[in-house]
């Protein structure tokens, strides 16, 4: 990831990185904001892959996650942080409040051609990533870079960047760690193109790179 910033400062002097929420990255940012003095933070924009439509400083919320464990370690400036506006006009994520557009619309002012440098996913048990869960409508090919989805876990409510976002960007890193994640890794070896079934599946970028960074845990059982 470091290596990703820094080639992309050199390049364009910002990096634009979209973060997931959930527990595998902890260690991850635990040792951006230990041990990687020299990441160009003054530079990066961090972007959230989803969000649960929480309030942004309740536990549940993917940003509360970032900021706790890695946003206020660092010297990052505050208008470098875009967490989703899942909560507009004293609501969380009501279509009509239109706050997936207005992400989007961020996203398009600030990210050359929306494509984000570096997209980090995880993956869930049933093979979702972001917040891109089996079955749901938004997993067609949606037009939209960024939607309000459904989990079927609490909180219900999401917001998420599309696959179209998603495979927009020039690199997508998958990190999967822990035992717990063995049979899902072992079932998704078997699956192929059914993003229907296995979201994880429709991550596939148009011509940047996808990297999955699976533990011997996951891998080995
Ligand atoms: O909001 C979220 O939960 C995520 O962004 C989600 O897509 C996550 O990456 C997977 O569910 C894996 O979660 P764990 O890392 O907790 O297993």
């Amino acid at each position: 990831m470091q290596e990703a910033a820094e080639a992309a400062v050199r390049e364009g002097g910002v990096f634009h990185l979209a973060l997931s929420g959930g527990a595998t990255p902890l260690a991850l940012f635990h040792r951006l904001s230990s041990y990687h003095f020299s990441f160009p933070w003054r530079e990066t924009h961090v972007w959230m892959v989803d969000e649960r439509c929480v309030p942004l400083d309740q536990p549940d919320s993917n940003f509360h996650t970032v900021h706790e464990h890695l946003l206020r370690h660092l010297r990052i400036p505050y208008y470098n942080l875009h967490p989703m506006p899942v909560q507009i006009n004293q609501r969380l994520c009501v279509e009509e409040d239109g706050g997936a557009l207005l992400y989007e619309k961020e996203v398009a002012k600030l990210v050359n051609g929306s494509s984000f440098h570096f997209v980090l996913l995880g993956v869930g048990y049933d093979g979702h990533t972001a917040s891109l869960f089996p079955g749901s409508k938004e997993n067609a090919k949606d037009e939209s870079l960024v939607a309000l989805t459904e989990s079927p876990n609490k909180p219900h409510q999401r917001m998420s960047l599309t696959f179209r976002a998603i495979n927009r960007a020039q690199r997508v890193a998958l990190l999967v760690m822990g035992r717990g994640k063995h049979e899902t890794i072992t079932q998704l070896s078997r699956v192929k193109d059914q993003p229907h079934k296995w979201p994880i599946t429709g991550v596939k970028p148009a011509s940047g790179r996808l990297v999955w960074y699976i533990d011997n845990e996951a891998l080995l059982g």
